[in-house]
């Protein structure tokens, strides 16, 4: 494996009571799709807003690129950048799709407003929604602000392009999605890596099983705070992990607790 660009170390989370990751240690790799994968509310969208840095850890230290973060990510920027894509689009509804695509850059870049359209157009285009900038979000239906949030979350300033997004968490990117628009996502997110140079390493939580074996290499299985079992893509048919599985067959009985 290549160098590691993100490390957690002894990560530990509780809300109230109920602790959510416990101890854990991860590490993703450059050019890597790591797929996080595990029963509902066992914190699998918390450990990635812990890896972007928009909440704290109780307990641990997260390095980037060797680097320790100290803070969030409000308080000073990482050394590499980190995109989002988010289980809902989470766009603006009041502003058009270049608003939201270009936000960023309308928001505190010094390029010209013909420039940002211009990348925005490039981004829509990458995502197979040409011309669509001048639409509003409630306009579009889920699959296609799916993908203009994907847009958003790969835009970078070439006024600093070492600020475009190298790592990309990836939250239930096709959670609610038909088949077909989970297909489209699923070759977007592999294309992008191969392609667009930034989005070249990614983590990806998903309940669906097409996304997890089509966009994930190593998967982890997260439960009760820890990381229960690691292995390949191949290996999640192949290996006898209790909970590998039952998490795999959807069955009820099992070491997974069914809650609720
Ligand atoms: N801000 C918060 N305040 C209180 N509890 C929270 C908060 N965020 C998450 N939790 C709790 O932490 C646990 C893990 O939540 P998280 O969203 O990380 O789970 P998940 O594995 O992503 O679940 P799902 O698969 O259902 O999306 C849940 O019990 C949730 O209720």
């Amino acid at each position: 494996m290549t160098e590691p660009l993100i490390e957690l170390k002894g990560i530990s989370k509780s809300f109230g009571n109920n602790k959510v990751l416990d101890d854990i240690d991860l590490t993703i790799y450059q050019g890597e799709a790591l797929g996080i994968i595990g029963p509902s509310g066992t914190g699998k969208s918390t450990i990635l807003r812990v890896i972007a840095g928009l909440i704290a850890p109780d307990a641990g230290e997260i390095y980037i690129q060797g680097i320790r973060r100290e803070g969030l990510i409000e308080d000073g920027a990482d050394p590499l950048g980190i995109g989002m894509v988010f289980q809902q689009a989470a766009l603006f509804d009041s502003l058009t799709v270049e608003e939201n695509v270009g936000f960023l850059l309308y928001q505190s870049s010094k390029l010209p407003r013909a420039r940002i359209h211009e990348l925005v157009e490039e981004k829509l285009e990458m995502v197979g929604l040409p011309g669509i900038g001048d639409r509003y979000p409630a306009e579009l239906s889920g699959g296609m602000r799916k993908r203009v949030s994907f847009a958003r979350a790969i835009m970078s300033n070439p006024e600093h392009p070492e600020e475009g997004p190298e790592v990309v968490l990836y939250d239930e990117p096709t959670a609610g999605l038909d088949p077909i628009a989970s297909t489209v996502i699923e070759d977007l997110i592999r294309q992008l890596q191969s392609t667009q140079g930034a989005c070249g390493s990614y983590a990806i939580v998903t309940h669906q099983d097409s996304t997890i074996r089509r966009t994930a290499d190593r998967i982890i299985l997260l439960y009760q705070g820890k990381v229960q079992w690691q292995g390949t893509v191949s290996e999640i048919d192949s290996t006898d992990n209790a909970l590998i599985r039952q998490f795999m067959s959807g069955r009820v009985s099992g070491p997974i607790q069914v809650v609720g």
